[in-house]
C-alpha cells in the first residue's frame, strides 16, 4: 500500500472545499488515497484579528505557511486559489498542476436582486480588492466604494444585514461553496476583467518529489494551464513597471489552424480614470510571449505612467477645489 498523499489546506471553508475537490480528482485520476491537513496562514491569522492586510491578493501572505509545510515535509501537497500566488517563482516548489477551472468572472451580490445598473447612485459597495474598486469607479455610476474584509460568508453576510448595498466577489468563490444563488448579477468582462489566475487552482509539491510530479500531471487541463500562463505573464510585466490595478484573462480557443490563445488585459489608475485596455493573441505554447509582449505594449502606450498621471489629476483637482 502506498501512503495517502497529504493535502496542505488554508482552513477557511473555501480553501478546504477546494482541497477536498482535489482530495477527490486524486483518489479518482491517480488511484491513492489523500488526507486533508489544515496549516493556519498568517492571512488567516490577520482576517480574524480584523487587522487590514495591504495588498493580500498579490503578496502572498496565504501561500507562504502552506510553502513552509510542504518544505518540511509535513504535506505532499498545497492547494492555492491561483489568483494568490504570487508570479515569482519559489525555491524548492513546483506548480504542478493547473485542473480545469470555474467560470473566472466576478458576480454581484445586491440587496433585493439589484443589479450595479440598478443601484441608485451613492449606493455603498463593499470590494477590498483595487482592481475591482477602480473597475467599478470607471464604470461612473457614483457608487460609493469601501473596503471589506472576512471570508465570502462574512461579505454577503453584511449585505443581508444592510451594512453594504452589494459586495463585489468571485463567481468561482461562490459556486465552490455552494452560494452562487446568492449572485444578482455576473459581470461581464467588458465592464470588469477577473484577477489574472481567478478560478483557477494551483497544485504545488516538492520541486524534488519527482514521482509526485509525474502523478498530479494528471490533473493538468491543459488550455487551463495556458490561459492562466498568459494571464500571470501579463501581471508580472505590468508589475514590473506600474503599480496600478491589473485585470486579464485569457481563453483558448479553437482557430483556423488550429488552437489560439486570446489574451485581453486593463491596467488603470485606482480613481478609474484612466485605463490602457489591450488585447492579444497567439499560439497556446507561446503563453508567456503573448502575455508578456501584450503588457509591454501596455506599458509602452501608458500603463507605466498611470501612477504619476494620477497624480496629476489629483493635483488639478486641489487646484479647482481651491479655487
Ligand atoms: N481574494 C481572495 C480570494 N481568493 C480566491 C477567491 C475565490 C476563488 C477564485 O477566485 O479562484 C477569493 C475570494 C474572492 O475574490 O471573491
Amino acid at each position: 500500500m502506498t501512503k495517502p498523499v497529504r493535502i496542505g489546506t488554508r482552513r477557511s471553508l473555501l480553501a478546504t472545499t477546494q482541497a477536498g475537490h482535489v482530495a477527490e480528482m486524486v483518489r479518482e485520476r491517480l488511484g491513492r488515497e489523500a488526507v486533508l491537513v489544515e496549516v493556519t496562514t498568517e492571512g488567516d491569522l490577520s482576517q480574524a484579528s480584523g487587522v487590514p492586510l495591504a495588498g493580500s491578493s498579490n503578496t502572498g501572505v496565504f501561500v507562504g505557511a502552506l510553502r513552509d509545510a510542504l518544505l518540511r515535509g509535513d504535506v505532499d501537497v498545497a492547494v492555492h486559489s491561483l489568483k494568490d500566488l504570487p508570479t515569482y517563482p519559489h525555491d524548492g516548489i513546483a506548480l504542478a498542476a493547473v485542473p480545469l477551472r470555474e467560470d473566472p468572472r466576478d458576480v454581484v451580490v445586491a440587496r433585493d436582486g439589484l443589479t450595479l445598473g440598478e443601484l441608485p447612485v451613492g449606493s455603498r459597495v463593499g470590494t477590498g480588492s483595487p482592481r475591482r474598486v477602480a473597475q467599478l469607479h470607471a464604470l461612473g455610476l457614483g457608487l460609493e466604494i469601501d473596503g471589506i474584509r472576512g471570508n465570502v460568508d462574512t461579505r454577503i453576510g453584511k449585505v443581508r444585514s444592510g451594512e453594504y448595498d452589494a459586495v463585489v466577489l468571485a463567481r468561482a468563490g461562490l459556486a465552490r461553496i455552494g452560494r452562487l444563488d446568492e449572485a444578482t448579477e455576473v459581470l461581464d468582462p467588458l465592464q470588469m476583467l477577473p484577477a489574472p489566475g481567478q478560478g483557477a487552482l494551483g497544485i504545488e509539491c516538492r520541486a524534488d518529489d519527482a514521482d509526485l510530479l509525474g502523478q498530479l500531471a494528471l490533473l493538468d487541463d491543459g488550455p487551463t494551464h495556458a490561459a492562466v500562463t498568459a494571464e500571470r505573464a501579463v501581471l508580472a510585466t505590468l508589475e514590473g513597471g506600474c503599480s496600478a490595478p491589473i485585470g486579464a484573462l485569457a481563453e483558448v480557443v479553437e482557430g483556423e489552424d488550429g488552437d489560439e490563445i486570446w489574451v485581453r488585459a486593463i491596467a488603470l489608475s485606482l480613481d478609474g480614470g484612466l485605463a490602457v485596455r489591450m488585447s492579444a493573441s497567439g499560439g497556446p505554447t507561446d503563453a508567456v510571449g503573448v502575455g508578456t509582449r501584450l503588457a509591454s505594449e501596455m506599458l509602452a502606450d501608458g500603463a507605466a505612467r498611470l501612477a504619476d498621471r494620477l497624480e496629476d489629476r489629483l493635483e488639478d483637482t486641489d487646484k479647482r477645489q481651491n479655487a
